[in-house]
């Protein structure tokens, strides 16, 4: 029978650790252990949490409370105790535990009987290269911005300009959802005329994610409706709705679209120090197991950040070797192009180059943002400095004179 080994932080007094980790894996499995009769440990013995390790560092005092430092607590939990599914094992592993003071999970080691059970990415960082025949660079992706309350001729324009920039997709906005002026259906059939113009004009394939959204009752069906009507991939703000419908959406084989994650709303449960749960593990690894192709997350350098060692660890969590396939990780948020070669350097060839802002706001528009993006990016993998290769590019120079 396969186990679940959970890691998390703790914060209390030098030498107080043990007993507190005994508690937790007795108190989120079978309860009590050393008052039963002998039978009975014989009978729960299969359902016992026990105690892997306990590390301390006294080296990291809390901030606030002098007497504590940290703690590394690591659990092992039977899988017999839970059904194969998402929910059940974070109710388990964290449940009325993240209610009870600081404590914060860290990561989840899933047994390979117990991995067999999740989906992982159905195209992966190959299948998705596949779709666009694009190898041996990251890919670029851009972001609709300031579509609500305009309509569908402004998002096609708004589209056919990306496109023409050279990016290899585009998402919609995660802030927009499906509304009487840009129906989810109508922007589907509309975007792939477009891009189909584009191809047509220019050989250059650019893939469309639309938001899919709505009650969760409605997801199913509008998903297998996105595919009949020739959707590319769905964007999903998967830790709004919780990471089991991300799987029910993956393991549909009458969708079978690329899915992206959207980091929406994670930051409510990620980004304490204290509390939460650590970001590779919900947006990197969970989210990979749960059937995501792509996740988007903060990237250490633009507007809304995230702390490096967590932004690499999460890229880790993507793609590291796995009996799932890897996912592509997207840092984003606030991106230029001067900020390609640090995201190359960090994230590797396997990774996406996506900006909102970055793009349209190049002078150029949206078609000279995406240049500037694919310029740069050729400069890296040409070992060029940008500055050098803008010598040559105008949208990249454009670019790094107004961004840096
Ligand atoms: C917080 S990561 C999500 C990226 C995103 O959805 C976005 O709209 C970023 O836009 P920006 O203009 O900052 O590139
Ligand atoms: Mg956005």
């Amino acid at each position: 029978m396969s186990r679940l080994t959970a890691s998390y932080q703790v914060y209390g007094k030098a030498g107080s650790f043990e007993k507190k980790a005994e508690g937790i894996a007795l108190g989120l499995t079978i309860g009590s252990w050393t008052d039963l009769p002998l039978l009975e440990q014989e009978q729960l013995k299969k359902h016992k949490g026990y105690v892997v390790s306990v590390e301390e560092f006294p080296q990291s005092p809390h901030p606030l409370k002098p007497d504590a430092i940290k703690a590394h607590i690591k659990v092992s939990y039977p899988s017999a105790n839970f059904s194969a599914d998402l929910p059940a094992i974070l109710t388990t592993v964290f449940g009325k535990l993240s209610l009870d003071g600081e404590v914060r999970l860290l990561d989840l080691d899933f047994e390979e009987g117990l991995l067999k059970q999740f989906p992982g990415p159905r195209f992966g960082i190959d299948g998705i290269r596949g779709l666009l025949d694009v190898h041996g660079r990251p890919l670029v992706m851009s972001i609709f911005k300031g579509v609500i309350g305009r309509d569908i001729d402004y998002l096609t324009a708004q589209l056919r300009q990306q496109a023409l920039g050279g990016v290899d997709l585009v998402k919609d906005d995660e802030i927009l959802f499906d509304n009487p002026l840009t129906p989810f259906e109508q922007r589907i059939t509309a975007a792939k005329q477009v891009l189909h113009e584009v191809y047509s004009e220019t050989g250059h394939r650019t893939l469309y994610a639309v938001n899919l959204s709505g009650r969760t009752s409605q997801l199913r069906d509008k998903a297998r409706k996105a595919r009949e009507l020739g959707a590319d991939a769905l964007l999903f703000n998967v830790h709004a709705y919780g990471l089991d419908v991300l799987q029910e959406l993956a393991e549909d084989d009458e969708i079978a679209l690329p899915l992206m994650a959207h980091p929406a709303f994670s930051g409510a449960f990620t980004s304490s120090p204290f509390y939460g749960v650590a970001a590779p593990l919900a947006l990197g690894k969970l989210t990979r197991y749960a059937g995501a192709d792509f996740s988007l997350f903060p990237s250490p350098y633009g507007s809304v950040a995230m702390e490096k060692t967590a932004a690499l660890a999460l890229g880790e969590q993507l793609t590291n070797e796995s009996l799932l396939k890897p996912a592509f990780p997207v840092p984003s948020a606030g991106i230029h192009p001067g900020l390609v070669p640090l995201l190359i350097n960090d994230f590797g060839i396997d990774s996406i180059i996506n900006a909102g802002g970055g793009v349209h706001g190049h002078p150029d528009g949206a078609a000279g943002g995406g240049k500037a993006f694919r310029q740069a990016v050729d400069a890296v993998l040409q070992n060029q400095t940008l500055e050098n290769a803008s010598e040559q590019q105008p949208e990249l120079k454009t670019a790094l004179e107004l961004w840096g």
